[in-house]
């Protein structure tokens, strides 16, 4: 239930809420799936909402450091959306923890490789030999954290685990495109392939959970169903 989340947890599910992050209708996603929810991260521009979001991030990484030793030196957000988040995230750290934490740096790639002044791919600290933690705002079928990984190996950085937002808890799209199945979750194949530690500030349980007290009963049912249809086994 959300009552039960941690109270950090709860101030950032209803952060989300008031800032209409959180939308009900019909979504396209990344991974073709037709959605009747979408975490729209990008809403959350204002000083506070910003400011909540690091927060939230912040906590669950210390925590993540704390209680099962993650180790790392740069924070890396993939564009678009994980450019803000890992900048924010990295004042945050800063601040909660300066005596520890105000040597972390952060780093964001470029969609397109620029071909004049600094040229590349990267923006923000190097990542040769650096252990970088991604942060990013959901994940679905794992496709963008996989493009991550191999950008940051490419620059010679080791990747030392994932942070995101939201956790879908979806299935991998079946490759003979039958997704009808049941199928591994993209996160859980995602720690096995890669050995890394997975975070999730909030999953589509704690969603659901929510949900009770602002949507309506045909946007918890639609969810419902859309989880029953594309939840992961594990
Ligand atoms: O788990 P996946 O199936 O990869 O999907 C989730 C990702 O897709 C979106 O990013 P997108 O690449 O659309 O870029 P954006 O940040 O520019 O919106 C979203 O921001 C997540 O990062
Ligand atoms: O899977 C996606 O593309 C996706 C889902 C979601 O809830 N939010 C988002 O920004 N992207």
């Amino acid at each position: 239930m959300a009552s039960q989340l941690p109270a950090y947890k709860q101030k950032f599910l209803e952060a989300a809420t008031s800032g209409g992050v959180l939308k009900f209708g019909s979504f396209e996603l990344k991974s073709k799936r037709i959605s009747p929810y979408f975490f729209n991260a990008g809403l959350f521009h204002t000083a506070r909402l910003a400011g909540a979001i690091a927060d939230a991030f912040a906590r669950t990484i210390i925590q993540a450091q704390r209680e099962q030793g993650l180790e790392f030196d740069v924070v890396f957000g993939p564009a678009y959306k994980g450019i803000p988040l890992a900048s924010a995230i990295t004042i945050k750290l800063g601040e909660i923890e300066p005596s520890n934490l105000d040597r972390v740096s952060y780093s964001f790639d470029r969609k397109e490789a620029k071909d004049h002044g600094e040229g590349g791919n990267i923006v923000g600290a190097p990542l040769k030999g650096k252990k970088v933690l991604i942060v990013d705002d959901v994940i679905t079928a794992g496709t963008a954290k996989r493009e991550a990984i191999d950008k940051i190996r490419k620059e010679g950085g080791i990747v030392a685990g994932i942070v995101v937002a939201l956790d879908r808890m979806e299935k991998l799209p079946a490759a003979d495109g039958d997704d009808s199945k049941p199928g591994p979750s993209a996160i859980g194949e995602l720690r096995k392939e890669y050995g890394i530690p997975i975070f999730a500030i909030l999953t589509l349980d704690d969603i659901i959970a929510g949900m009770k007290t602002f949507a309506s009963e045909e946007e918890i049912q639609r969810t419902e169903a859309y989880r029953a249809k594309y939840k992961a086994t594990d």
